[in-house]
């Protein structure tokens, strides 16, 4: 559904005392995916998660190469193709505390999309109520202003904005990384949900190696600005050819092994000796599914 081919990008740097020189921050990106397939993309921080996602949803402009949605070139959109690229394509940010206005109510902050979209205007309340169900929001946070509900209820709305035009495809930015440890997993299960019952396709960019490995078909690696190795999620996790990949692979496995296996994690001896250090120190790679999940919304209880 989406192909990008030979994407490059820089930046200036300096100021107005130093010259100004050009730093590329992606270097020919290339990669495809499918409908309904989920695509993580990892790497250090800087190597240009967000720059390629930006380009992708028109927040940047690319300096070379195409974007190429269901056979439509949407590289330099004009006006005409910006309404289908945003229609089509929505990003979801890593701090909804930065990306919802915190001057409009819910209510405007949702039917924003619908303006845009030039949709009919007896509908928007409609749609936004079904929308914030979807999300597991009602029509009691309609009027509320963003400072007025939680991180992880904000996070749900800046979703439900992203979705409230039914986007092929999704792009979820680091979306966990400002939440609490709990509501992090409550988070990512509503994604892989709406993700089902939309029938989207999703881009998540993430520096969770343990996510990444339960929600992800392929894994694209980037790092200082290109994709160094895309593949399955097997082939990255057990065959990894390059060597950046190979040492993601492996700092992850050994963290992994320090965490406790046990169905009952709060009563296991090594929950004791060691879940307090890793919830505190480690929190971005707490596994938030399954019984580890249990162990962290327990943990945070207390
Ligand atoms: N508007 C901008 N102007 C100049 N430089 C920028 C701009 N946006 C990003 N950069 C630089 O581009 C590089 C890539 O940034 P980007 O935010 O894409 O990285 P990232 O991989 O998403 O990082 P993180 O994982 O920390 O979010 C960084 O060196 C950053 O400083």
């Amino acid at each position: 559904m989406l192909e990008v081919s030979e994407l490059n990008k820089s930046y200036s740097s300096g100021n107005i005392f130093s010259r100004k020189k050009k730093v590329k921050v992606l270097e020919d990106i290339s990669f495809s995916i499918s409908k309904h397939e989920t695509l993580c993309i990892v790497g250090e921080s800087g190597c240009g998660k967000t720059t390629l996602a930006k380009c992708l949803v028109n927040l940047e402009k690319p300096d070379s190469g195409k974007v190429i949605l269901e056979d439509t070139d949407i590289t330099f959109p004009d006006r005409n193709l910006n309404s289908f690229v945003s229609s089509n394509i929505q990003m979801v940010f890593q701090n909804p505390d930065t990306s919802l206005n915190p001057k409009k109510r819910i209510y405007d902050i949702m039917a924003e999309p619908l303006i845009l979209q030039k949709r009919p205007k007896k509908n928007f309340r409609k749609i936004i109520l079904e929308v914030l169900d979807h999300v597991g929001l009602s029509e009691k946070h309609l009027m509320s202003y963003p400072h007025q509900l939680s991180g992880g209820q904000n996070q749900r709305i800046a979703i439900a904005r992203a979705i409230i035009l039914r986007p092929t495809l999704l792009i979820a930015d680091e979306v966990t990384s400002a939440l609490d440890v709990s509501i992090q997993a409550q988070i990512i299960h509503l994604l892989i949900k709406l993700k089902k019952e939309m029938g989207m396709t999703l881009i998540f960019i993430c520096h969770d190696l343990i996510l990444v490995k339960r929600i992800a078909d392929r894994v694209a690696v980037m790092q200082e600005g290109k994709i160094v190795e895309i593949n399955t999620k097997d082939q990255i996790f057990h065959k990894p050819q390059h060597q950046y990949t190979q040492k993601l692979v492996n700092d992850m496995e050994k963290l992994s092994m320090k965490l406790p296996e046990s169905d009952n994690l709060s009563s296991s001896p090594e929950f004791k000796k060691i879940g307090f250090a890793i919830l505190n120190c480690k929190r971005q790679y707490i596994h938030i599914f399954g019984t580890k999940e249990y162990f962290s919304v327990k943990y945070n209880k207390k």
